[in-house]
């Protein structure tokens, strides 16, 4: 069992349907005794010392976890009240075999939550079993578990936190688990990481239950991001500005020039050689008069160049669509940002030319974005982020970074990328301009550069930047050039 925090290494991540596959090939063993056993020892560490444990189960295997554990922790003198929030007779086998030696433990089960606050309490309602939201016996002790959390009760959930959907991180009902610490059992579950998981997950434990590795024979849903994307690229003694690539910005119409001069800094910072400021404006003056490095764009360098990186629509406002064609025919590499995106899902015959286009793009969407581009709403985009970010992959043929709590990575043919880094702390504007000049300041230098994994580095690092208050965009360059930059 350990700890999933900084340093992260990467992590497969299997949904309900994989995880019941990888159960299902380990039936021989006794996988419902190692998870009781390693949430015991979980729960143990974390209570206080003094106060009651409330182990609340639940009506399938989840609740047989907590039975077991229930049973290691009151061998163990603990003061524990177990409920049991569903007929003991419908318990499926592995947890009605739980459920009879606690019983023959000597541990009484009561049907209803305690009387009074608990110290710690041990969630174990619902696991990957969840198919709808919470009702009956079930809602009324999830009722109780937010009752108990919100009076200072710290909250372990088993697996998942009850209510909580494993593969997508969508809560179901309005009485999800706030856990503190979620302890993942034989497969970490793409739910934790996306969505609303991390804000239902709190602290994410993992143990494999000793079946290791746990997918040998099962492919992964997607892959959790590890620290190892934020390494800084070494650069090469005899680089010059010429080697290291140049970025091309369009974007920046009147009034919103802050956001192309956001991503052009965060472009140089990154390393790209040479940035240019194609500003939409038009306004008179340098580029950006605090950054003389940044460049105004005149006739060169043409978007056709290998070398160069295009990013439009970081404040592009409507006057961005006039560009589009042109860049979606010629542009050798392409991020499109923002309002470049919704120049693309408002025009069919921009759809068109980015469909038709067989040069490498990125799509840097948040999730209002995303849904412009799909045609559905933010609340189905965030109903399932990996499936949304897998259809715009493969509806645009692009790469697709789609922004938000768990950004993911999607690229056509490659494994689906979740990035647990970022935080809340990136809740200002410009913080996405940013990522976009990141991300094309980091592939500037690196035309052959496998542009998943590119994607991938480029939303770590931006997350990780990204995970302290204060913070507005221009200190998170800061932060980045700091930290990871060339610049
Ligand atoms: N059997 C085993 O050997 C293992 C089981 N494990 C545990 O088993 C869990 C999966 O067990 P299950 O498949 O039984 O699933 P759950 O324990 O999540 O629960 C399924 C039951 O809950 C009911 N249910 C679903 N949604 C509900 C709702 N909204 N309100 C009320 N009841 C609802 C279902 O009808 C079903 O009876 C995992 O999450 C994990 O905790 C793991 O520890 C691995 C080993
Ligand atoms: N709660 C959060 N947790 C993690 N990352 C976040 C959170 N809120 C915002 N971000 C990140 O901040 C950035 C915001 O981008 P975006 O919405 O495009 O803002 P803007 O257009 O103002 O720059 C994205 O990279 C997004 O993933």
């Amino acid at each position: 069992m350990r700890a999933l925090h900084p340093p992260l290494e990467r992590m497969p991540l299997y949904g309900a349907a994989s995880s019941r596959a990888i159960e299902r090939q380990n039936t021989h063993l006794p996988l419902m005794e190692r998870a009781g056993l390693a949430v015991a020892k979980l729960a143990l560490a974390l209570w206080p010392g003094s106060g009651p444990i409330w182990v609340a189960c639940g009506p399938g295997n989840n609740g047989g976890d907590g039975l077991v554990a229930a049973r290691w922790l009151a061998a163990h003198g603990l003061p524990v009240h177990v409920s049991l929030s569903a007929d003991a007779g419908a318990l499926p086998p592995d947890a009605a075999a739980a459920h009879a030696r606690a019983l023959a433990a000597g541990l009484p089960i009561h049907a209803e939550p305690p009387d009074t606050t608990p110290a710690l309490i041990v969630d174990a309602l619902l696991g990957l079993g969840l198919s709808r939201p919470p009702a009956g016996a079930v809602a009324a002790s999830l009722h109780g578990v937010a009752k108990f959390a919100a009076q200072g009760a710290r909250v372990l959930a088993v697996d998942l936190p009850s209510g909580l959907m494993a593969d997508t991180g969508t809560a179901l009902g309005e009485h999800t688990v706030r856990a503190d610490h979620t302890l993942s059992l034989l497969t970490l579950k793409p739910g934790l990481f996306t969505g609303a998981g991390r804000a239902h997950a709190g602290q994410v434990w993992f143990d494999d239950l000793d079946v290791s590795p746990p997918g040998a024979h099962h492919p992964a849903d997607a892959e959790l991001l590890g620290d190892d994307a934020l390494r800084p690229m070494p650069r090469d003694a005899t680089a010059h500005k010429g080697s290291q690539g140049s970025v091309r910005v369009v974007g920046g119409a009147a009034g919103m020039e802050g956001a192309a001069r956001l991503a052009a800094r965060a472009a140089l910072a990154a390393g790209a050689g040479r940035v240019y400021l194609d500003a939409l404006s038009n306004a008179p003056g340098p580029a950006d008069p605090a950054w003389p490095e940044l460049m105004r764009a005149g006739a060169e360098p043409a978007v056709a160049q290998p070398g160069v990186v295009t990013l439009a629509g970081c404040g592009g406002g409507a006057a961005i669509a006039t560009h589009l064609p042109g860049l979606l025919a010629q542009a050798a590499r392409l991020v499109l940002d923002a309002d470049a995106l919704n120049a693309v899902a408002g025009s069919a015959a921009l759809t068109s030319a980015l469909q038709a286009r067989t040069q490498p793009t990125v799509l840097t969407p948040h999730p209002l974005e995303a849904a412009r581009l799909l045609g559905c709403t933010v609340p189905e985009i965030q109903a399932d982020r990996l499936r949304a970010a897998q259809n715009l992959a493969e509806r645009y043929g692009c790469s697709v970074v789609l922004k938000g709590s768990g950004s993911v990575i999607a690229s056509p043919g490659h494994r689906l990328g979740v990035c647990p880094r970022g935080s809340a702390a990136l809740a200002s504007a410009g913080t996405g301009d940013v990522l976009a000049g990141w991300l094309a300041g980091l592939w500037a230098p690196e035309p052959e550069a496998d542009l998943h994994a590119l994607c991938g580095r480029a939303v770590s690092q931006h997350g990780a930047a990204g995970e302290a208050l204060p913070l507005r965009a221009s200190t998170l360059i800061e932060r980045l050039s700091a930290t990871l930059g060339a610049a």
